[in-house]
């Protein structure tokens, strides 16, 4: 039954935001981790684009569709907090990562943190890629069961220890990648509290883990100046002299390495899927990195993968890799008429917004011509195609992730083929960030 979510002040002439709370005790939560778009598109034809329900045990709001997108991430006035939203799912393993920092502070650390992601800082990055990436796909066709996404993490990884922290790891290696994994998983654990051996407890094992390694490491770093996004960060100082402190860096590296990692996953994994069943589109991508005619893309080769900047975009669009942003008010605001107090915890969803038939033709399929100039179907909105977010808090590695799935995308092109069944569907695990449910096996044929 349709409730209001508050009282409106009676000087005002807003509405209350409508919705309901769903089953006892846990609210809409399971619907919402198992089905999130079919559960959306049913409260977006109730209530339209503002409802509240209850999950994850609180009472939220969801804001939902490409004007929404706007009024939150564009976040004139300064309405919505970036680090009470995140904090409540995240904050223990990622606290002053620059995604949870605010208004002045965050725009203070994100002037810093630029200079990490220029574009000679990126030239420098892909360069250390190439090898790696040769090295960690040689052997996918001796793998046995072959599991696209168990194979991607651990490339991805791999090369986050070479191009973010600097090393070939030694006898540390294992204890830091798995530091690193126990870390993020934590982030998206069900049971959230410090269960021993649960989730939550090795991802604060982890967070003090990687702690301890960056600030044995800095010494070093500041001393030496290398292409390692570690070493950039250490001497990354703005026109005015702005540095970062010894927290901030290591802070700001475990929250890079999270931000990264299972982003950029996601993405390779949705592509490898819509390319095994859409193989002409596999054999059109193949065909552009043939044209290249070299095993390790520079970065003046970005823009002549123009086919994989196309699909790339769509697996975007079909699979975000964050599917929902939180956010609280920290003031009464206001969206399309209704009240929205302060201190309300709410969320935009760019997973939904994708899916809208309001504005994307047939979403369910895999057309990445949709985003060529003849059709630009995401300029109907400008916070239509939302993957990475808008406004103060966009990503910051954006440019980072295309480059790196191009690398990637183009190597494995050259050297494999790979199908699934006709019959083969995905199953998409929507309990935390979405992920294959089952790994996606494929068939590799070396080329
Ligand atoms: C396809 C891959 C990626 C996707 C879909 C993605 C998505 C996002 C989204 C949606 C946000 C905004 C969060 C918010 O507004 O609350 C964000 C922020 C961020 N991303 Fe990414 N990201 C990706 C890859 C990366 C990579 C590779 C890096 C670093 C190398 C990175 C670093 C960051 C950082 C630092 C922020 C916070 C920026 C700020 O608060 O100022 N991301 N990302």
């Amino acid at each position: 039954m349709s409730q209001p979510f508050c009282t409106v002040p009676a000087d005002s002439n807003l509405k209350a935001i409508q919705g309901d709370r769903g089953l006892p005790l846990i609210g809409m939560t399971l619907s919402f981790m198992k089905d999130p778009i079919n559960l959306m598109r049913k409260r977006y034809d109730r209530y339209g684009p503002i409802s509240w329900a209850s999950v994850f045990g609180m009472r939220m709001v969801h804001m939902v569709g490409p004007d929404a997108n706007q009024f939150v991430m564009l976040n004139r006035g300064d309405l919505f907090s970036n680090h009470q939203g995140w904090d409540y799912f995240i904050g223990k393993f990622f606290h002053r990562g620059i995604m949870l920092l605010d208004f002045e502070e965050h725009r203070w650390h994100r002037k810093i943190m630029q200079q990490a992601f220029n574009r000679d800082v990126l030239r420098g990055y892909l360069q250390r890629m190439g090898p790696h990436i040769t090295q960690g796909i040689e052997h996918w066709d001796q793998i046995p069961d072959f599991l696209v996404f168990n194979a991607i993490k651990q490339l991805t990884l791999d090369l986050a220890t070479d191009v973010f922290m600097g090393y070939e790891l030694g006898p540390e290696s294992k204890a830091i990648n798995q530091a690193f994994i126990d870390t993020v998983r934590a982030g998206t654990a069900l049971v959230r509290t410090n269960v021993p051996g649960g989730r939550w407890a090795k991802g604060l094992r982890g967070r003090k883990v990687l702690e301890r390694f960056f600030r044995k490491e800095l010494p070093a770093k500041r001393a030496s100046q290398e292409s390692d996004l570690f070493s950039v960060l250490c001497h990354a100082k703005t026109e005015d002299g702005d540095q970062f402190s010894d927290d901030d860096v290591v802070n700001h590296m475990i929250f890079l390495m999270m931000a990264a990692h299972d982003t950029t996953t996601i993405t390779l994994s949705t592509l490898f899927y819509y390319l095994a069943k859409n193989p002409q589109w596999q054999q059109r991508l193949r065909e552009e990195s043939q044209t290249l005619n070299k095993t390790c893309i520079d970065y003046d080769d970005l823009a002549k993968l123009e086919g994989i900047g196309l699909a790339m975009k769509e697996a975007l669009r079909l699979c975000a890799p964050v599917p929902s942003l939180p956010r609280k008010t920290v003031r009464d605001a206001e969206f399309n008429g209704y009240f929205i107090p302060k201190g309300t915890f709410i969320s935009v969803s760019p997973f939904f917004t994708h899916y809208m038939e309001e504005f994307w033709p047939e979403p369910e399929t895999f057309d990445p011509e949709r985003f060529s100039e003849a059709r630009r179907e995401d300029k109907i909105h400008p916070y239509a195609w939302v993957p990475f977010g808008g406004g103060a808090h966009k990503c910051i590695g954006l440019h980072f992730a295309e480059m790196q799935v191009k690398a990637i995308l183009h190597q494995v092109l050259l050297n494999y083929r790979w199908s699934v069944p006709d019959s083969y569907e995905m199953p998409l695990d929507t309990t935390s960030l979405p992920v294959p449910g089952d790994g996606l096996p494929v068939t590799l044929q070396r080329l």
